[in-house]
């Protein structure tokens, strides 16, 4: 019996590639430079079976290569201070230099460097060269390039933010939920209300693809639908935290579609946006037993954070 007739598996699906390439960019003008730290995940698909069935590696495109060329980008692409541009030309490159891959994801995670701004207070100027690392929040992007049968491109892109820890004080309620055997919670008109904000959009798909014309394939043209993308990033987040602030919130579940169809109204582009919002919770301490009221919601001065168990709200809005 040869060999395949006594394997009980055959491939379904294969995708190979190399995760967290860290890459840091200066980009200088002058005396003023840019900076951007990317975490870079390259995968593939396409005629590469036989890497897995047989042992071929004449179809293997080495990760390391996938490294090298991620590098190679980052030096000599004009693209790279705007994830979303980098991550599409990236994957375009790849498609463009190897012809049996058909598909390719690249994910970007782009690590928040902000000018250190120096001086008086009250009249601080940005430094031109100095950064300070403001929060563990991240923007990131996630790209797919397909190469269609006529050999044509199609991109699909999803971007947001994970990671901005968010809170307020007050501003925030939380009544009339199912009462019953299960309950013990109490309904509340004033709350600490606090989430760690994960928030993507898709913009709208297909998104037609130029193929680089130049043999070194850095003739990458951005596709219209992403051109904003730096300006959508920025009004998304504004919008989630101005409705954060600024909402007298029924629930975070209330919240989180005014915040999404705010980011559907002001972008376009943007086809749908998901948010998954935890909440975290902050119980005030009951100090009866020492005659003080810490739990009348206008003397609730001293709360016990709670890492867990935490809620977990999550949805996702589409344009009409
Ligand atoms: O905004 C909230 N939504 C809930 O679904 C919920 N459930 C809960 O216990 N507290 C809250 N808060």
């Amino acid at each position: 019996m040869s060999a395949s007739t006594t394997q009980p598996g055959i491939l379904t699906s294969a995708r190979y590639g190399k995760d967290k390439i860290r890459v840091f960019r200066i980009v200088r003008n002058g005396p003023i430079h840019d900076v951007v730290e990317y975490n870079v995940q390259v995968l593939l698909e396409g005629d590469i079976a036989t890497s897995y069935t047989q042992g071929d590696n004449s179809v293997v495109v080495a990760t390391d290569s996938m490294k090298n060329i991620t590098y190679y980008l980052a030096k000599t692409s004009p693209h790279i201070l705007t994830p979303e541009h980098f991550a599409l030309h990236l994957a375009t490159h790849v498609l463009a230099t190897y012809a049996h891959i058909r598909k390719a994801y690249v994910s970007i995670e782009k690590l928040r460097w902000s000018r250190i701004p120096v001086g008086l207070e009250g009249q601080e100027a940005l430094h031109p060269h100095s950064f300070v690392r403001d929060g563990e929040e991240k923007r990131f992007v996630n790209a797919e390039v397909d190469k269609k049968s006529d050999g044509s491109l199609e991109g699909k892109v999803t971007a947001g933010l994970t990671d901005l820890l968010v809170l307020k004080s007050t501003g925030s309620a939380f009544t009339g939920f199912i009462q019953d055997t299960y309950t013990t919670l109490t309904e509340v008109s004033d709350r600490i209300l606090s989430t760690s904000v994960d928030f993507s959009y898709t913009y709208k798909h297909p998104i037609p693809i130029a193929f680089p014309t130049d043999e070194r394939r850095l003739a990458f043209d951005t596709p219209g639908e992403v051109r904003h993308a730096d300006e959508i990033a920025r009004r998304a987040r504004k919008a989630t935290l101005d409705l954060f602030a600024l909402d007298e919130s029924e629930s975070v579940q209330a919240i989180l579609f005014k915040m999404a169809q705010q980011v559907i109204a002001d972008n376009d582009d943007v086809e749908t946006a998901t948010y998954t919002l935890p909440n975290k919770h902050y119980i005030p301490v009951d100090m009866r037993y020492i005659g003080v009221d810490n739990l009348t919601p206008s003397k609730a001065e001293v709360f016990m954070p709670v890492s867990a168990p935490s809620g977990l709200i999550s949805a996702t809005i589409s344009r009409k």
